[in-house]
């Protein structure tokens, strides 16, 4: 059977980010994909020009109604904008017993609107981490969590992954991608090891969407039954391909090229 995974997240308009980068790589993995959209943001490559945020009610309608009759194999959740969406969508993966959850901790879009309210970072700490199989916080987002000024090394990345894990999520992987540093790494801790995924920086400014597409390719390989490894492993993969042949669409920053995987495999 077709494995299945539902993204709970903010809709870009500009289709680089969010629901349209989740659903495009849940395709690319061929995994069928589902939505449910807590904002509505109007976006294009030189930002965030609009946040719509949806009722709770339209909110638990989208989630309900597709768990209860399809399911899902896996489900990633990326914008979540505020505390009460959190507490809802916490409440509902734990009355359908969702077994792989993937928390991306989405704040702060490239260009600096906040995609997180503030004072919704304690219910993400309290609600949705405990809950999930995997996190993928980038650095300014660990810092965030954890009340951290700078993370910029390494060492300090680890050190990240180990205090993240203590707050109740199965698997941390701490994204370097904002590490001042030629080489891009991405570190797994699983509570016992740390397993490092290194490629080498892309100089490119067309990274639009880059954490959502990373965290929809660990949803995807999740709902194919591989392991946490495994679908970091092809994640990493999956999203140097797509930066490197990252799309010089619209005026400011492009997004990645989901399909370049696919053709690299072909090749
Ligand atoms: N220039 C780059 N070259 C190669 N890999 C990169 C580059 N920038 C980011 N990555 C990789 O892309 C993935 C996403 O990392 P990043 O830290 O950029 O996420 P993010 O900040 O959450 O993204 P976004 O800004 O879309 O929210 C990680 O695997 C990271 O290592
Ligand atoms: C809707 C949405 N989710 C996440 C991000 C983070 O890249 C974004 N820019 N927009």
């Amino acid at each position: 059977m077709k494995a299945k995974a539902l993204t709970i997240a903010g809709s870009d308009s500009g289709g680089g980010a969010g629901i349209q980068a989740d659903i495009k790589t849940f395709q690319e993995r061929d995994v069928f994909g589902m939505s449910a959209i807590t904002a509505i943001t109007a976006q294009n490559t030189l930002g965030v020009h609009g946040v719509y945020p949806q009722t709770l009610e339209a909110i638990e309608k989208q989630i309900d109604v597709v768990l209860s009759d399809i399911g899902a194999d896996s489900v990633k959740t990326g914008m979540l904008f505020s505390k009460e969406i959190i507490e809802l969508v916490s409440r509902l993966l734990k009355d359908y017993k969702v077994e792989n959850i993937v928390v991306d901790p989405v704040m702060i879009a490239k260009g600096g609107a906040k995609l997180l309210q503030d004072e919704a970072i304690e219910a993400l700490k309290k609600h949705l981490l405990p809950q999930a199989t995997v996190i993928t916080p980038n650095l300014p987002e660990a810092c965030a969590i954890l009340g951290w000024s700078d993370i910029n090394s390494t060492e300090a990345m680890e050190e990240a992954a180990l205090e993240l894990y203590k707050l109740g999520a199965k698997n941390v992987v701490v994204k370097g991608g904002h590490l001042n540093h030629e080489q891009s790494i991405d570190i797994l801790f699983d509570g016992k090891t740390y397993s490092y995924y290194t490629n080498n920086r892309i100089n490119t400014k067309h990274t639009h969407g880059t954490g959502c597409t990373f965290a929809a390719a660990i949803t995807a390989e999740l709902a194919k039954g591989n392991s946490v490894s495994e679908a970091v492993s092809t994640a990493k993969s999956f999203i140097t391909s797509a930066i490197s042949e990252g799309l010089a669409i619209g005026k400011g920053i492009g997004p990645t090229n989901h399909g370049a995987y696919r053709k690299e495999l072909t090749r």
